[in-house]
């Protein structure tokens, strides 16, 4: 089995360089109604890097990542206190649209969830919403698209099939290769790999740790090897507090706080 501590000794050391700050949250909260779901959240979140989110179940985790593409005002009930600076500017400003938001903010979620649409379309969807209609334009980006998500070799030869003919594993990454279509600065995925199995997952794994080199990806996970083994950054959640944030090494390793201590090793959650 692997142990958090071998998934770290894997993982390659971070680097201590100067990266330019991609999301800077500011003292956000966050209501559903009554209920106070993210309590004076500040994080740095750093380009071209993977930052984990971690916690135990209703933590605010999935919130505060719908948080960062303004998902979660499809909720009536939410309100929303303090600053999201995405590259520089607050997301929750009245002249800051939605929709440039989420052309930079791509979202892969728990279960794959392709349209049932053949292949092609799936990727060719974003861009054609955004009015590229050129054939020879469109088979580049959908080439590219599964390239950058690991499957074009998987799939280049049944582009016209329906993506639901694909497996779990391959829809995951079709879903992926959908949001590279857009040419994204940040990828959020909210636990990508828990419907998947060991394979599939490995398979993600690594796709994120190439795609790091591209875009930020932050990434809600339940799986402590999995946050030890892809992320550079890991931010522990409670109660809609963020106990600790630190890089994913000292995190694992040297936490400095008991409650992180204590989930990282199955002692609640
Ligand atoms: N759509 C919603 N309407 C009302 N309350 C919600 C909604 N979504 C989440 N909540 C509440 O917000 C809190 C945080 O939930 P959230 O889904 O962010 O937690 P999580 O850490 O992602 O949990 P899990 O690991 O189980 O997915 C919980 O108290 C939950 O009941």
């Amino acid at each position: 089995m692997t142990t958090i501590k071998t998934a770290l000794t894997k993982k390659e050391p971070v680097q201590k360089t100067d990266k330019k700050s991609v999301y800077l949250t500011k003292q956000l909260n966050l209501w559903y109604g009554d209920n106070h779901a993210l309590k004076n959240i500040d994080l740095d979140i750093k380009e071209n890097e993977v930052t984990a989110i971690i916690g135990p179940s209703g933590c605010g985790k999935s919130t505060y990542i719908k948080t960062l593409n303004r998902m979660v005002e499809l909720v009536p009930s939410v309100k929303t206190s303090g600053q999201i600076l995405y590259r520089d500017r607050n997301i929750f400003d009245k002249d800051y649209g939605v929709e440039e938001l989420r052309t930079r903010v791509g979202m892969v979620f728990q279960k794959p969830n392709p349209f049932p649409k053949s292949i092609y379309d799936n990727i060719a969807y974003g861009p054609r919403i955004h009015g590229i209609k050129n054939k020879k334009i469109l088979n580049e980006i959908v080439e590219k698209s599964l390239r950058g998500a690991a499957i074009w070799e998987e799939v280049k030869d049944r582009l016209d099939e329906n993506a639901y003919s694909l497996s779990g594993g391959q829809q995951q990454r079709i879903c992926i290769a959908r949001a590279l279509a857009i040419e994204p600065d940040v990828i959020l995925m909210d636990e990508p790999t828990s419907a998947l199995d060991p394979i599939s997952t490995l398979k993600i794994e690594e796709l994120v740790q190439e795609l790091k080199k591209d875009y930020s990806i932050i990434i809600v996970t339940h799986n402590m090897q999995q946050a030890a083994r892809i992320s550079d950054k890991t931010a522990f959640f409670l109660n809609g507090e963020v106990i600790e944030y630190d890089d994913t090494d000292t995190i694992f390793s040297n936490p400095s706080d008991k409650r992180t201590e204590d989930y990282i090793s199955g002692r609640f959650g």
